[in-house]
């Protein structure tokens, strides 16, 4: 690289330098008055960050001649323009006269008043005569005073300033002196210890530059939660407050059986029609139901046969949907519809569980994670969501018991007045929708839907009579989309996502209605 003079780095530094072995301290608009604010301080930065200079910056309020004053500097104030003009004129000089010598009236008769009073001109008849032989022009005097140095003694500027000559501007400047390491010259600081300074010994005499504690740094290009996260996140934390643990939904993939058949769906229900489910054509089929772990004890072929009975025949004082169902329809593999294949498998579980006082324990479960569904995509619908889940299984429970619950727990999510509607679910009796009023769109909206799992369901698992268990889902996208005021799922998921947006939603959300 060819070496540069330090002027057309626009650095100043040695100037800096040269200036203050002359004179210390300076100031820097005196020193350097057409040097810009930026270059100076940059290069005062430099100095000072190896102790070369020590600086402050001071504010002053210089002054600066208006128009009229700049005409009395290169022309003399009104007052001796007037005494100019009547002293020449030998034998005295009529207003008119003086009027036409001096080609301005406001300058003629503002003058001529100073003039009076100053007693340089009087009248003698009609005529204007000269009293003195010379005058001081004190006014336009101070004023050159004033356009070189920008200030006079304060009562002067005062004066001038009143009479409208003056206007005054708030300057910045830098006083500026020596610092303990002054020197002429700038050494050059290594930001490298390199292999050449350590062969050669040059790393003895190098000055080093300091670390910058300060720097901001670049940034980092992280990585950002997304909104969804976000609320998911808040949302575990309410479920944790309330009791509730996590069951494991890491199997997008379930057979008919779990995502339907548990549940008493029935397999001709419309929800099992290929438009609403996804069905996986390779593999076509899952094995029969059977444990998942090595620890898992429970019994799994008696709870295939029970529900293919319920279904088919019925059992459990229930008369069934009385069809033949096929077991090859229940092993087909579908793309979770709902979560709620997870609770089944779950509430199976619990039912195998060691009794605890001679009974099946109470429980309570969550889970918010990926749903599909066959749905024609619009601004609020994409094919798959995520589903909030929740499933409290004990004994007494009431639907004022579940419609109480429900209460608390939107009102934990900062959503209160709820409404229910009794609903149909395959494998809940009763069955809510849960609505809220949306202030936005004044009525109210579908937030939810709950209910309490039909015996078919439980009693197929082994749960016993006595024991009931509450279900509600919702999803997690619609309370996303009001809290972080999106109004277009495409934008909160899938490749039509808004990376800035994700990076830029606050850490800190202020609730609004
Ligand atoms: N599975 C239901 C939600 C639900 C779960 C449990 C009980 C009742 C309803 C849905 O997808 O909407």
């Amino acid at each position: 690289m060819a070496p540069t003079t330090s002027s057309s780095t626009g650095d100043f530094t040695s100037e800096v330098l040269q200036a203050l072995s002359k004179s210390d301290p300076i100031s820097s608009t005196e020193s350097f008055p057409d040097v810009p604010f930026e270059s100076i301080k940059a290069a005062l930065d430099r100095l000072a960050s190896r102790s070369m200079v020590i600086y402050e910056q001071v504010e002053r309020e210089d002054v600066f001649l208006e128009p009229e004053a700049e005409v009395i500097v290169s022309h003399g104030s009104h007052e001796a323009r007037v005494f100019e003009a009547v002293r020449q004129a030998l034998d005295g000089l009529s207003i008119q006269d003086l009027e036409g010598k001096i080609g301005d009236k406001t300058v003629t008769k503002l003058g001529q008043g100073k003039a009076f009073k100053e007693k340089w001109i009087k009248k003698d008849g009609a005529k204007l005569v000269a009293l003195v032989e010379s005058i001081n022009d004190v006014t336009r005097d101070q004023l050159k005073v004033i356009q070189e140095k920008h200030t006079h003694d304060a009562k002067i500027v005062a004066d001038l300033k009143k009479r409208k000559l003056l206007r005054t501007q708030k300057v910045i400047s830098f006083r500026i002196e020596k610092g303990p390491k002054f020197a002429l010259e700038l050494v050059k600081e290594e930001t490298d210890l390199t292999a050449e300074m350590l062969a050669s010994g040059a790393w003895k005499t190098a000055t080093f530059k300091p670390y910058n504690f300060k720097a901001l740094g670049a940034d980092q290009h992280a990585g950002a939660l997304h909104p969804l996260g976000k609320v998911r996140q808040e949302l575990r934390q309410i479920f944790f407050e309330m009791g509730f643990s996590e069951m494991p939904t890491n199997q997008f993939v379930e057979s008919g059986f779990w995502n339907f058949d548990t549940l008493f769906v029935p397999q001709q229900h419309p929800a099992r029609d290929l438009q609403d489910t996804f069905y996986v054509s390779d593999p076509v089929k899952a094995g029969r139901p059977g444990p998942t772990s090595a620890e898992d004890k429970n019994d799994y072929e008696t709870y295939f046969k029970n529900v293919q009975e319920i279904h088919e025949n019925g059992k459990y004082d229930s008369i069934g949907y009385r069809y033949p169902w096929s077991e090859d329809e229940s092993l087909r593999l579908v793309l979770r519809t709902h979560t709620t294949s997870v609770s089944a498998a779950m509430l199976h579980k619990l039912a195998g569980q060691k009794k605890v006082d001679g009974r099946v324990p109470p429980a309570r479960y969550f889970s918010i994670d990926r749903v599909f569904r066959n749905e024609t995509l619009d601004a609020t619908h994409l094919c798959e969501f995520h589903q909030v889940e929740g499933v409290i299984a004990d004994y007494g429970l009431t639907l004022g018991g579940l419609m109480e619950f429900m209460d608390m727990f939107f009102a934990a999510m900062g959503v209160t007045g709820l409404r229910y509607k009794p609903a149909y679910n395959p494998y809940t009796e009763p069955s809510m929708e849960i609505f809220s009023h949306h202030k936005g769109l004044n009525k109210l909206v579908e937030i939810g839907n709950s209910g309490i799992f039909r015996p078919e369901m439980l009693e197929a698992m082994g749960l016993p009579k006595d024991m009931r268990v509450f279900g509600f889902g919702l999803g997690l996208e619609r309370p996303t989309m009001i809290k972080y005021g999106i109004s277009n799922i495409r934008e909160l998921l899938g490749h039509g996502v808004d990376l800035n947006l994700i990076q830029k939603n606050p850490a800190v959300r202020f609730d609004k209605d």
